[in-house]
């Protein structure tokens, strides 16, 4: 499954940190990846050893943790440090797979259930640079709004498609969850909208107050932290 996650950043956030990524250190991006992704990955990275890095890394991170929609839908138990990447003049990042685990500043080791790139520049403002997600349901094509994020299985092969005009610049980011396993995840987060729907429309009732009993039964049974 794949979310569409709107507004972690608002236009002014996302002009704030355009413009501090334009003094940031950008490296080859092959920097941090393993071999079969350096034989297709064609950008660049803004250096994680850059004292900039460290501040627009926590940003992000802390425009992604306040999200509501975020934690509904990703069940998040740890978030790696962000990344920044920037593709231009046909950069390109051909299907890969992303690393199952990667090392993580406090816990030492995290699994990558979800993958998730945070759109910072317009789509219009370039050609190119869709993130192409092969799922069971086929393969799907994402360009969202500077400021949106899309959540997509870390399990899923995907690419980026060359940049034929302008700049994509983007931060990604990978997702351990409580819940594992995609189709539960999916599952708690319909059961979580429709009781938020319902709420809205009905108000608090006996019913409401049940399947939201229901929704914590089933993420204590299943959840693993
Ligand atoms: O730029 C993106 O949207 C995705 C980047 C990516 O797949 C990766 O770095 O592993
Ligand atoms: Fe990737």
């Amino acid at each position: 499954m794949m979310y569409h996650i709107p507004g972690v950043l608002t236009t002014d956030e996302v002009a704030q940190l355009r413009a501090q990524l334009a003094l940031a250190p950008w490296i080859d991006g092959r920097a941090t990846v393993g071999n079969q992704g350096a034989q297709v990955k064609n950008n660049q990275q803004v250096d994680t050893q850059s004292e900039l890095y460290q501040k627009l890394q926590s940003a992000v991170l802390q425009a992604v943790n306040q999200h509501s929609l975020f934690f509904a839908a990703a069940l998040p138990r740890q978030i790696s440090s962000p990344l920044f990447n920037r593709y231009q003049q046909q950069e390109t990042y051909g299907f890969h797979v992303d690393g199952a685990v990667r090392s993580h500043p406090q816990s030492g080791w995290m699994r990558t259930d979800l993958s998730a790139t945070l759109f910072l520049c317009e789509p219009e403002s370039y050609d190119g640079g869709e993130l192409v997600v092969n799922d069971t349901f086929g393969q799907h094509s994402v360009k969202l709004p500077a400021g949106d994020l899309i959540l997509y299985p870390a399990s899923s092969l995907h690419c980026v498609t060359p940049v034929t005009r302008g700049v994509r610049v983007a931060s990604f980011m990978w997702i351990q969850s409580m819940i594992r396993d995609d189709k539960k995840r999916a599952m708690l987060f319909e059961l979580d909208r429709n009781i938020q729907t319902l709420r809205t429309r009905h108000g608090e009732s006996e019913e409401v107050l049940s399947l939201l009993n229901h929704y914590h039964n089933l993420l204590r049974e299943w959840s693993e932290i």
